[in-house]
């Protein structure tokens, strides 16, 4: 088998459920990715937890690992940097283990320039309507961010030709397994794995 791990990008407006679903995948075939913490300088939500859900850190802490070179991708979102350390992505591939991103689109392009092997998927919701339900239900976000978010989400959206696969996020429990089988199918094309058969080849000649 191709020792080197599978790169999958997620993104989708905020709000979409990216990380609901990536939780349900995660939970449903937890031994088979790795989850790349992000570094940003938005403050930390009720219930976030460091160096779980994020890496919370100063924009001169930011700024500064952004002169080190160390980031796979950054982008600024609604007033805040979040961006990708590059070492951790690195190692993890290299190690043969599938690392997970859940980014937004301007650093999915910067990942696709650099990584185009990866797989890039854009999660959906049923309609705008449940979009807005659903960020208005999380209750995360103040009225204004809230409306910044959703006219982020159109912005978005236009992006999404950029992307290899869609998944609508209707229920939780489809849209994990699609994404799980969009990550499986990757692990399964004969490019992934020639190297094997010509051994294989090699050894029956
Ligand atoms: N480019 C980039 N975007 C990120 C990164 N980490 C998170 N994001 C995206 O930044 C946006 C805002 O994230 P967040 O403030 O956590 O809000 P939420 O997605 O509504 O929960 C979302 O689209 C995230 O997917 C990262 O490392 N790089
Ligand atoms: N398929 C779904 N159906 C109903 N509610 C959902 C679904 N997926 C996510 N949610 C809810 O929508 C809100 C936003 O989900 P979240 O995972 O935080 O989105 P994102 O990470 O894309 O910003 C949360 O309150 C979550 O429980």
């Amino acid at each position: 088998m191709s020792n080197r791990g599978v790169l999958i990008v997620l993104s989708g407006p905020s709000g979409v459920g990216k990380g609901t679903v990536r939780q349900a995948i995660f939970e449903n075939y937890e031994n088979d990715f790795e989850f790349s913490i992000s570094m940003t300088t938005r403050g930390k939500r009720p219930g976030e937890v460091e160096g779980k859900d994020y890496f919370y850190s100063s924009r001169e802490e930011f700024e500064e690992l952004i002169a080190q070179d160390g980031f796979l991708e950054y982008a600024e979102y609604v007033d805040n940097l979040y961006g990708t350390p590059l070492k951790y992505v690195e190692d993890t591939l290299a190690s043969g283990r599938d690392v997970f991103l859940e980014i937004e689109v301007q650093g999915a392009k910067q990942v696709q320039k650099k990584m185009p092997e990866g797989i890039f998927v854009f999660l959906v919701p049923p309609n705008f309507k449940e979009l807005e339900d659903r960020l208005v239900h999380r209750g995360s976000e103040s009225h204004e961010l809230v409306q910044q978010r959703l006219s982020k989400a159109v912005d978005e959206l236009r992006q999404i030709r950029y992307y290899d696969y869609v998944v609508v996020n209707d229920k939780v429990s489809n849209a994990s397994r699609k994404v799980k089988n969009i990550i499986e199918s990757e692990h399964l094309k004969v490019s992934r794995n020639i190297s094997d058969f010509e051994t294989f080849i090699k050894e029956m000649e």
